[in-house]
């Protein structure tokens, strides 16, 4: 009677992952952490997520990332380098502990199972100081034939900025106006042309960079506006797939 009794106060659900779990079934996955999503776009698929870090976590990841920052530099054709017309910032690799590893598992659970041939490349994260942007450029590398950058995490660890919102030019303004606050509207846009996402401490921006087909999507051109006062650190979480070719060119 007794133990029946305490069987049943239990979570079958926990008891049986549990079970697993013991006997190696299945690998650990303790996330908890309670996050927000909605689709901001179809065509390209543009998430936003609200609540994505935990206070703890960002301040974790800022933490372990200090002293690690250099320059960030810009990639054209084989070259890296520092380029200031181009990119003002800087980044560092996270290092990873297990703290890192639940932040990843929870980017691949939202990004959803793509098999083996697809992985997460280093956590970076990126400090803009006053004057800091991006400009506008493509996560995906249209230099190359094997592999490519299937999806982003543009994560806010620090949003204490005026500026420094993410604008994709190509992404038309959405209708309803409950998006104002996320994005930029009316005064808040300084000409710009798409749309702004706000940066917001613990929120993200997910999206894809690459259409079921195999083709880079152009619409997914984005920068990072100029930091006007403050300080913004953004994290990225990339995703690389392996198995992506180049798709043939087809003549109309
Ligand atoms: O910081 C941002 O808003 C965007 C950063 C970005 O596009 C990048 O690091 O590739
Ligand atoms: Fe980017």
């Amino acid at each position: 009677m007794l133990s029946s009794r305490v069987i049943s106060t239990l979570n079958p659900v926990l008891v049986v992952s549990q079970g697993l779990r013991w006997a190696g079934i299945i690998p650990p996955y303790h996330d908890t952490h309670p996050y927000q999503v909605q689709v901001f776009s179809r065509d390209p698929l543009v998430l936003h997520v609200d609540s994505f870090l935990s206070s703890d976590e960002i301040a974790h990841v800022l933490k372990i990332s200090e002293g690690k920052y250099e320059t960030s530099s810009v990639y054209s054709s084989d070259d890296v380098s520092v380029n200031l017309k181009a990119r003002v910032s800087e980044s560092a690799i996270v290092p990873r502990d297990d703290v890192v590893r639940r932040i990843e598992k929870r980017a691949a659970r939202l990004m959803g199972w793509r098999g083996n041939h697809t992985h997460l490349q280093p956590l970076k994260v990126q400090r803009y100081g006053v004057g800091g942007f991006y400009t506008f450029h493509y996560d995906w590398d249209g230099l190359v034939d094997d592999g490519n950058r299937a999806t982003t995490f543009m994560i806010y660890l620090v949003a204490d900025c005026t500026g420094g919102g993410t604008n994709f030019p190509r992404l038309p303004m959405p209708e309803d106006t409950r998006w104002c606050s996320v994005i930029e509207c009316e005064e808040g846009r300084d000409g710009y042309e798409g749309v702004t996402f706000k940066p917001v401490s613990g929120s993200a921006v997910y999206w894809e960079n690459i259409y079921p087909n195999g083709t880079l999507h152009p619409g997914v051109r984005h920068a990072s506006l100029p930091v006007k006062s403050g300080v913004k650190v953004g994290l990225n979480i990339w995703s690389w797939d392996d198995a992506w070719r180049k798709p043939e060119e087809v003549d109309a």
